[in-house]
């Protein structure tokens, strides 16, 4: 198995052979937590526009994402594992579109499989990967609204590349934690509560606790993403 670590759109472009999609902050640790809660399917969109006529067909889907790392006005629920904590979505059909991981779906055309990434399943995957064992795996970090490269997405592909290396990082967890003086500083921000509360940082950061994978899925409406155990 050959592992390489990409980035960003362009990088998500070029991903081959099974493609790991990271997002830790926050698009696949909020999907992982939505599938966690029950929810029955996610649907990523690429744009607001497509995500607000989707709900316009279907009321009874929940909409949910941000932009600039808000919630966008008529979602119901912006990119915030923490909101939903408080929200019923047993069953419910969760409609997706963010400026970083939910683009990084699209774009990874070129790849034979994708999968979503995130520290919560980050052994999951590995697991998965290792069963699999296709010849090439992309790693692709996406970043902050996919422009640069960020502490926690890079991290995350560290740790799946040690995991399937057999190579533990034995520093993985003080690297976790020092996130909180990188990127994740925002959540320990008193003035960016609104948008990036506190809660999800320890939410996005916990890893391994949950034991499937999330494959995006072709369907003719569009990408879906389905929860596969692993
Ligand atoms: O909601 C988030 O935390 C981010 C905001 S940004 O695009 O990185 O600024 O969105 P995501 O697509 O989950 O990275």
């Amino acid at each position: 198995m050959e592992i390489e670590i990409l980035h960003l759109l362009d990088g998500a472009e070029k991903a081959t052979g099974t493609a790991v999609v990271i997002d830790v902050f926050r698009a696949f640790s909020l999907e992982a937590y939505l599938y966690q809660r029950g929810a029955a399917l996610i649907l990523p969109v690429q744009t607001v526009q497509e995500a607000l006529d989707l709900k316009k067909e279907h009321p009874e889907y929940l909409l949910a994402g941000e932009r600039h790392g808000a919630k966008v006005q008529g979602f119901d629920v912006g990119n915030s594992p923490s909101a939903i904590m408080h929200l019923d979505v047993k069953g419910k059909t969760v409609i997706h579109t963010t400026s970083a991981g939910v683009q990084g779906l699209l774009a990874a055309s070129h790849a034979d499989e994708v999968i979503s990434g995130a520290l919560v399943n980050a052994a999951a995957i590995a697991r998965y990967l290792k069963k699999k064992n296709p010849d090439y795996v992309s790693l692709v970090c996406m970043g902050l609204e996919a422009k640069r490269d960020t502490e926690e997405d890079v991290l995350c592909a560290e740790y799946i590349r040690s995991l399937l290396q057999e190579k533990p990082l034995a520093d993985i967890d003080e690297r976790i934690d020092a996130l909180r003086y990188q990127e994740g500083k925002k959540f320990f921000d008193p003035a960016q509560q609104n948008v990036f509360p506190q809660a999800d940082f320890g939410l996005c950061t916990k890893r391994d606790c949950m034991n499937f994978v999330i494959q995006a899925q072709h369907t003719q409406k569009g990408i879906q993403m389905v929860k596969i155990d692993a």
